[in-house]
Order: C-alpha cells, then structure tokens, then sequence
C-alpha cells in the first residue's frame, strides 16, 4: 500500500525523483521472476534535424558501417542524390564478426551518432549508472509464459547472444539489466518463436521487440542473405514495425537507430500525414508564386493544382524529380510539408532499409505506389497491437499482412505486444501468428503500482476550477517546472483546443496535441511540452499510448474514457522505468460505467479506493456486462487459449494449428459485439 499524503506532496516527491534521476537509466536489479532546396521556410521532420554538417569527417573505416541512419544534408535536392543502384552493393558481403559489419556500400554517407560519444571513450559501467531508477520496484511481478517449450528467461544481456555492436549501444543506453519483459521476450524472439506480450506500461517493451529484431538481422547480413534485385524503386525491408500513431512511430525509430548504431542495420520511418488531395479539397488555398522561376499557380488554376498535387499522392508514377520540382514552387505552407514529408520517406526508402517503422495508413499508400514490398520479411512487430487490431485499423493491418505480399505466419516472425490484451483482441490477433507463445508481465491490462492513482468526484461544470485549483497548489509546490510536466487528457478535439486556451488565459502555458492539428503543429506542441517550455499538455487518446516522455511527474484525467484499457495507457505516462508518478481522474456520473473496472484496477495496483467508488462499482446496474476485468485481480489465465471453449478435445492447443485460421475461427470474434462487449454465454473469463 502507498503511503498517503497530498496530491501535490506525491507530485513533488515525483518530480524530485525526475530531477535525480536524468535520462532513462537504471543500476537496480531486475526481478528474478519475472540544388532543389525549397525557396520557403522548410518543415524538417524529426528524424532529420540535428544532422551533422556533410562537412563532417568521415568515420573510421574500422568503426562500423559508414553509412545507416543518416540522411545529411536534407533541405537541398542536389544533396539528396545517391544514385539509385549503388544500394547495398556490398550487402551480404559478410566479413563475418559482430560489430564489424561488412555489407555497407556507402562510404560517404555518415552515421551520426545518437549518443554523443563519438571519442568512443567508454566509462565504466557503475560511473553511468544512474541511482534515480529503481527497478527493483519490478523485482516481485509475477510473468506467466504459456505455449510449448518456453525458452527460459535470461538474468543479465551477456547471458543472450545479441552481437558485440548491439551490446555496446545497450551500454550506451546505460541499460544495465534488462526489465522483466526483455528477460523473458528478449530469449523467446531469438529462439524463433511468436509472440504475444503483455507487460506494463514503461516496463520497456520497445527493447524487447527490437534487440531481436536488430541482432538477428545483423546474423543474415553475417549469414551473406540475398534479396531479390531492386526493381526501379522498390525496397524490401528485413522487418517491419507497426506502431498506431505518427508520434509513436517516430519515437521507436529513434530508438531504434539508437540500438542499432553502427551495426549496419538500417531503419527507416514512414509516417506521414493525411491524405494531401483531402486538405486540398477541405481547405480554400491561399496561392502564391510571384518569382519568375516558379509556377504560378494562381495562373494553373485550382484544378490543375489539385490535379498535380493528386499525381504526387496518389499516382503510382510520380517520380522523386516530379515532386522535388513540385517542392520547388511556391505552395502553402501545409501541402509544402506533406508533399516534404512524402519526398523524405520515398527518399531515405531508395537509400536502403532493413527494418522499416511505420504507421498503417501510410505503409499502405507505400505498397500501393509499389515503393515498398514486405515480400522479403522475416520480422513481423505490431506496437500497441491490441489498438493496431482493434476495429479502427484492423482492416488496414489486415491488408498489410494478409493480402499484400508479406510471408505468411510461420515464414515470418511475428511479435505482438502491448500493456492490455482484451480477450476479444488476443483471438483475432492469433490469426496473425504461427503457434505461439503467450507471455505475461504482471497481470494483463493492470497498472503498475509506481503510479499513485486518485481519483475525484468532481461535476461536469466544476472541472475548470478543480484543475485550476490542483494546477495552483502544484505551482506553490514547486511541482511545475520543465521537471514536472502535466499531461491532461480530455475527450474531444475542440475540447483539447479550449482548454488549452482556457489555461494559457489564466496563465499556466499550455500547449495541445489532438487529430485537427497539423502535423507540425503535433511535433512542436510535444517538443515544446518535453522541453518545459509548456510544462502543461492537453490531450486526446492520440497521446495515450507508447509516448516516453521523461519527466511526466502528473497525469490528470479530465474527462475518463470509456474504457478501463484506455485509462491504463494514459497513466502510464508517468511511472516509466522505474520512477513513480501520479495520477488523477475526475470522476461524475456520466462515467458510472468505468466504476467496477476502475476500482478493481486500483485494488489491484495498491491504490486507496474512495468509498464513494467503491458504492459506484457495487451498483449491480454499473460495469457488469461490459467488466472485462469480472473475478478479480487473480494472477493467472490470461492467455484466451486457456479459455475451455478454445480446447479442442485433448489436443493441446497451444501446439496445434499451425498457421492463420485456428483459433480465431473457433471464438466467432465479432459475433460477441466485438471489442469491449464482454463474454459471450458459456464462455469463462480469461482474465479471471
Ligand atoms: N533495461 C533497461 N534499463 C533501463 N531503462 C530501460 C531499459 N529498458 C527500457 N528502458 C527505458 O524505459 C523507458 C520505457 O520503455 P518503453 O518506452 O519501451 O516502455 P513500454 O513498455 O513500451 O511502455 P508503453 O506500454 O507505455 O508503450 C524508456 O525510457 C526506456 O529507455
């Protein structure tokens, strides 16, 4: 049980533990269980700022590949032009040893390192861990694993063969012990097998997924693996990352790059933006084009704008030279970024990938152009999967994998993780992977207990002045500061826009990310929030899932959402890595429903349960059918093969079935009323 004191006292106890802690390192112990260069202002993509000068000197030849996550120089088309066949001339060259990758072929190109320790002195070990994280609050999860021959967990990154480039970026990161998913996933991915991972939030799950991934395409570049020979444009990543928003993607390619720094392995994100042709039809265009070498495009017409800007997005023939003299012109700002970052994603795809980050909607519009085939993966990941399989994209993730070219379960490997995995979700995503492994860390959808979790009865019409109130006292507190951010979630979009404007009135800067804003305007109000500048960001669910933003010291629910699982991804924001935060939810009866679930979540994470709750969650009308979390906070039985239904005689289940189909033909998904509709007659509770 947490020891009670004030909101703002545990607020402030965590912003002091984000100030002593730094950046995301640990020293604790892990459980043991568980010349075209555009005349305006240009948009440069995350992925692309902070390049160094191409001026820079050249790594040396026995430092790794030359080549990778670099993309220098961007912002003058001339500078963009590696010749197109020059791409991995020497993949597969295999100079064999770890580390010492051989297959890069593209000497002037150079790696920047994400690290900043390019004199490559190493400290030792124990100066660069940092005491702020304690991961020993992980020490006693309970990890459940269920499937055939469930390879054992490791203790330490040396006990696991990652490769030495690997190794030493693990050390970089100054990760000095894996978490208990990376214990126990890490080992199962690098024995082959699919996986299905349920861990809590912060616990480090983007490792987990990607050591494997990295390390086991470094042994095929070893193994001197061939690819079929690049038609004009066509690129064939190794691996393929799916992750369900922008700012989500971007942030694992980050990390990504991190891991796999001077390993020779690759990474590419795609995430884009709406549809440009949409905007160009939504939106009246503002024309510019007045120098004499641009086109007029006040002269062309509306028509013939769109019509050009239509061939650029949609037509499979627009060739990177068409849409860089398009970029050339006078456009409006906002197409003048879409159409950018089309260009960089087509761009750093000709350059070569072999691990390939990227949202779903543009990952199609990438296969349709034929820019992108997946014929060539072997390593299938799906970040939040059970969002990505949830019923808003999973047509989109169904035509990725199932009906473009991707090798189907079994020829590939297939890794699935998020914090929640309604039982409804693990069904259908079961058609995505060859006999599996089910793993656990801590009980599936719960929260950590790291997160002091309050909640308030507050009505409707008060909610402004309660969190003007909770915003003064953290202020007078000291609990506000670029140490101590406050992330606020709200429901709607034009809900997000007013109260941000509503604070920043009143004086606390505030900042907003929702689906209305642009793009940039996305990635400024997070850089800005993740700098301090504007200590406070309002949010829909667009920021809930997967973002690590460091010190996050409060998260405070303004309007609850509809679902329990929704509500565990928005508190884990703060709480990562082992560090404690806080969070605060303004409960009313409009959100009668959420009372049972969210007050077993809070009984099983230690948290205080207001009584007035617990009355609310006792009513028999409230939470009953719609409870995913009926039975209580039982360690156990989380896998849905474990369900009786799902049993076929005597045959074990979890070898049997092989491929797609399986399972999920036998649970009627959909027939239940799908996500969130609860358990069909006859069916135990896997989450019991
Ligand atoms: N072994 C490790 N040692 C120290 N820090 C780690 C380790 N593994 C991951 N981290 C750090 O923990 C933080 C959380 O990791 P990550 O974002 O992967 O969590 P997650 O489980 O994916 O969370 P979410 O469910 O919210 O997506 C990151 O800052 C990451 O750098």
């Amino acid at each position: 049980m947490n020891t009670r004191s004030s909101w703002a006292d545990l607020a402030a106890n965590s912003a002091a533990e984000s100030t002593n802690a730094g950046s995301s390192v640990n020293n604790g112990s892990v459980g043991t269980t568980s010349g075209n260069a555009p005349t305006r202002p240009t948009y440069v993509p995350p992925h692309l700022r902070n390049r160094a000068a191409s001026s820079d000197p050249p790594v040396a030849a026995n430092s790794g590949p030359a080549s990778s996550n670099d993309r220098s120089g961007y912002g003058g088309g001339s500078r963009w032009g590696a010749p197109r066949n020059d791409y991995r001339g020497g993949y597969g060259g295999g100079r064999g040893g770890w580390g010492n990758r051989g297959g890069w072929d593209r000497g002037r190109e150079r790696e920047v390192n994400p690290f900043g320790d390019d004199d490559e002195t190493e400290e030792p070990l124990s100066e660069q861990e940092n005491t702020g994280i304690n991961f020993d609050a992980y020490e006693d999860i309970p990890v459940e694993t269920s499937g055939d021959n469930v390879p054992p967990p490791v203790n330490t990154f040396a006990d696991i063969d990652l490769g030495d480039a690997l190794n030493q970026n693990i050390r970089r990161c100054k990760y000095v012990k894996p978490t208990p998913v990376q214990r126990h996933a890490i080992p199962i991915s690098l024995a082959g097998r699919d996986l299905m991972a349920c861990a809590q939030t912060g616990s480090g799950k983007t490792a987990a997924f990607c050591f494997p991934i990295i390390s086991g395409i470094m042994k095929m570049q070893d193994q001197s693996a061939q690819r079929p020979p690049r038609g004009a444009r066509t690129v064939y990543p190794l691996a393929l990352i799916l992750s369900p928003t922008r700012e989500l993607s971007m942030q694992i390619h980050e990390e990504a790059k991190k891991f796999s720094y001077q390993t020779g392995v690759k990474v590419v994100v795609a995430y884009g933006g709406a549809p440009i042709h949409q905007q160009l039809y939504q939106k009246p265009l503002v024309l510019h084009g007045s120098s004499s070498s641009e086109i007029k495009w006040s002269q062309l017409g509306w028509i013939t704008v769109c019509h050009v800007v239509r061939e650029v997005f949609n037509g499979p023939n627009a060739s990177i030279e068409t849409i860089e003299v398009l970029l050339s012109t006078k456009l409006p700002f906002a197409i003048h970024v879409q159409i950018t970052l089309l260009l960089t994603d087509l761009r750093e795809l000709e350059r070569g990938v072999d691990i390939l980050v990227a949202t779903p909607g543009r990952l199609v519009d990438l296969l349709e152009r034929a820019r992108v085939s997946l014929q060539m993966i072997k390593y299938l990941a799906l970040d939040e999967a059970d969002r990505m399989l949830d019923m808003g994209f999973e047509p989109q993730i169904r035509k990725i994998v199932e009906q473009m070219d991707m090798p189907r379960p079994g020829l590939r490997q297939t890794m699935l993780f998020s914090a929640t995995f309604p039982k409804e979700i693990q069904r259908l995503a079961s058609d995505f992977l060859a006999t599996y492994i089910f793993l656990a860390v801590g009980r599936v959808g719960s929260s950590t207990d790291l997160i002091v979790q309050r909640v308030e009865f507050v009505y409707e019409p008060d909610k402004r002045s309660h969190l003007m109130d909770l915003l003064y006292a953290q202020r007078e507190n000291g609990v506000q500061s670029k140490q101590a951010l406050t992330l606020v979630f709200v429901e709607t979009k034009k809900g997000a826009d007013s109260l941000e404007n509503w604070l920043c009135i009143n004086g606390f800067p505030a900042t907003s990310i929702h689906g209305d804003r642009s793009q940039q305007e996305r990635e400024q109000a997070l850089r800005s929030f993740k700098t301090g500048n504007t200590p406070i960001l309002v949010a829909t669910d667009v920021a809930a899932r997967g973002l690590d933003i460091p010190h996050v010291a409060h998260v405070v629910n303004f309007d609850l959402p509809n679902d329990i699982d929704d509500y565990v991804h928005r508190i884990g924001r703060t709480g990562r890595a082992g560090k404690s935060g806080l969070a605060t939810a303004f409960f009313n009866e409009g959100n009668a429903s959420l009372a049972r679930p969210l007050s077993e979540l809070m009984q099983e994470a230690n948290q205080e349960v207001p009584d007035w709750l617990s009355r609310y969650a006792s009513r028999p009308s409230y939470g009953g059918g719609k409870n995913r979390r009926s039975g209580g906070g039982r360690f156990g039985g989380r896998d849905f093969r474990r369900d009786s239904s799902f049993s076929r005689g005597n045959s074990d289940y979890y070898g049997g079935g092989g491929s797609s189909g399986g399972y999920g033909s036998s649970g009627g998904y959909g027939s239940t009323g799908g996500y969130g509709g609860g358990h069909g007659p006859g069916v135990t509770s896997a989450w019991d």
